[in-house]
């Protein structure tokens, strides 16, 4: 499995919002692939997070990381152009309330982001079975997306195990209830994305966490 790189990536889901800049440049700092910004609209998930404007502020502090963006939201389409506006570089969708995916995943590329293809624990991994091949990530939801700090799903790995046995080459990102205890189990499944929150976030030391992550999952890339 060592075509496909670890990246680990943490969610500022619970951090201190008030100082997300800081938060955030503290948790590149600290050995962060990529910055995981969980966006909800209090309809497809009950709970509001942010939305483009936010994540344009923050990108205007940090020009360079790499930003995800999980877009727990009704009408994915509608932010497409205003995330690339705000130059996200990879826009992770949930399917489940998606009439046309292929035409979301074609939007998203033409404005120029990476897509990701998101499903909730209760959605069966071969919905997305048929877009795989067009998009350049798979998310699989191991808590029901709204809240972080929620127990992590065991049972969601037999879809990670499919989708790697299938798709040697795809990344596999795994997120919620993932941290120092959960990871092995995800890293064996085969995932190579990995979004931490209060795993990392609540750590006295953040590097050290990060860090432990980024050697369960190398250790079975390997
Ligand atoms: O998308 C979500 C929740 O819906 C996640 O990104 C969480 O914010 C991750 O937090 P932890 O479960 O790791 O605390
Ligand atoms: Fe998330």
């Amino acid at each position: 499995m060592s075509h496909v790189q670890c990246m680990i990536g943490p969610s500022i889901l619970n951090s201190d919002l008030s100082n997300l800049h800081s938060e955030s440049q503290n948790l590149l700092d600290s050995g962060a692939d990529y910055l995981h910004l969980d966006v909800m609209d209090g309809t497809f998930v009950p709970n509001l997070t942010f939305g483009h404007p936010v994540v344009k502020c923050l990108r205007n502090k940090i020009p360079k990381a790499f930003f995800e963006t999980h877009m727990m939201v009704q009408n994915p389409q509608q932010w497409i152009e205003p995330m690339a506006d705000a130059n996200v570089d990879q826009y992770t969708f949930h399917v489940e309330p998606v009439d046309n995916v292929p035409q979301v995943i074609r939007q998203i590329k033409e404005a120029g982001m990476k897509v990701g293809l998101a499903i909730k624990p209760k959605t069966p991994v071969d919905v997305i079975a048929e877009y795989i091949e067009s998009a350049d990530l798979v998310l699989i939801m191991t808590v029901e997306p709204g809240f972080g700090g929620q127990k992590f799903m065991q049972d969601m790995m037999p879809k990670v195990k499919w989708l790697r046995e299938n798709y040697p080459t795809l990344n596999i990102e795994v997120d919620g209830g993932v941290g120092p205890n959960t990871i092995d189990e995800c890293a064996k499944a085969g995932a190579n994305w990995i979004v931490s929150g209060t795993a990392v976030i609540n750590c006295p030391d953040r590097k050290q966490a990060i860090s432990t992550l980024k050697s369960s999952v190398q250790k079975y890339l390997s």
